[in-house]
């Protein structure tokens, strides 16, 4: 496959067997727990344009915080630049490796942001995320809110810094508007396990149909198998669903205050969502 065959000298990005569970409330995974993404192997080069898709839950944003340093793994399992990411703080810092993400950048409503459209403040966003140079970018789906000419200028920008400065980018989306010939490459993820990697050429020469209807019907196969997995177990007097480890959330009282969703200590970017049932989460997933 792509991903592992490819023999570049300098690869941007290198996932090597990547393992990584979230945390508990001791900074430890639960005992017992199976981790969340396993196996996990990827070489991206100079001037990639990456589109990571899969369904809701697979592990990509998880994924691309572990590529942005936001989550503490083994050092030799993941490489940006030749760096760790997690451990060589001048990776971000110095602009060669941006991310964003849905609620990384918060607006702070006294510059009267709350006078826009959702649509406006994400363009900020994204303006703010995009003002230093990158060499590296993981946008995990910061496109929702865009109309159809902003988002096709967006992507025409990101193809640009990929062609002429041989920036890397690495994209999770479920919106594939106007994306049918923007990727160099496909990573389908599923149960955060990686199911393909390939070249745009090899998906279209694999399927005739177009590029979301080919990741729809990906989606679909894997749903059925799940289906089908969970009726067998239940057959067998199985649970159907595995049983769920709770490490990282402490549930109960009120208000409930989720204090560990995560992060690596020293490093949490905590956004305050609500006032009075209020919970320290910098992922959306966190916030019901
Ligand atoms: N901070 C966290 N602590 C514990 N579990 C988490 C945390 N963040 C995410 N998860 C769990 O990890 C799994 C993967 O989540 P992730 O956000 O990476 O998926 P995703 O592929 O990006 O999903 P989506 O397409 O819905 O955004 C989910 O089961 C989610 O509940």
């Amino acid at each position: 496959m792509w991903v592992n065959d490819r023999n570049d000298n300098n690869p941007i990005v290198v996932i090597n067997k990547l393992k990584f569970t979230y945390p508990g409330i001791d900074g430890h995974p639960p005992p017992g727990s199976v981790p969340l993404i396993e196996d996990f192997s990827l070489t991206l080069n100079s001037g990639d344009r990456c589109l990571l898709v899969g369904s809701n839950g697979a592990g990509k944003t998880t994924i691309l915080k572990i590529l942005g340093g936001k989550h503490m793994v083994d050092p030799d399992m993941v490489r940006v630049l030749g760096r760790s990411a997690f451990h060589d703080t001048s990776l971000i810092s110095s602009g060669d490796l941006a991310y964003l993400g849905g609620e990384v950048l918060d607006i702070d409503l006294s510059w009267r942001m709350h006078k826009v459209s959702d649509g406006q403040r994400r363009r900020v966003q994204i303006c703010m995320g995009l003002l230093k140079e990158f060499k590296v970018l993981l946008l995990d789906e910061i496109t929702v809110d865009l109309d159809v000419l902003a988002r096709a200028d967006l992507l025409t920008f990101l193809r640009k810094e990929c062609e002429e400065h041989g920036a890397t980018i690495i994209y999770a989306t479920h919106i594939f508007d106007g994306l049918e010939n923007w990727p160099s490459h496909i990573v389908y993820v599923a149960h955060g396990k990686l199911q393909l990697a390939s070249t745009m050429e090899e998906v279209k020469n694999m399927s005739n149909l177009s590029l979301m209807r080919t990741v729809e019907q990906w989606l679909r196969k894997e749903r059925d198998e799940e289906r089908k997995r969970r009726k067998e177990r239940k057959a067998n007097g199985l649970p159907e669903f595995d049983r769920r480890i709770d490490g990282s959330r402490v549930i109960g009282g009120d208000p409930v205050r989720v204090v560990n969703n995560g992060w690596a200590a020293g490093r949490l970017n905590s956004t305050v969502a609500g006032e009075k049932n209020f919970m320290y989460s910098s992922n959306r997933v966190m916030r019901q």
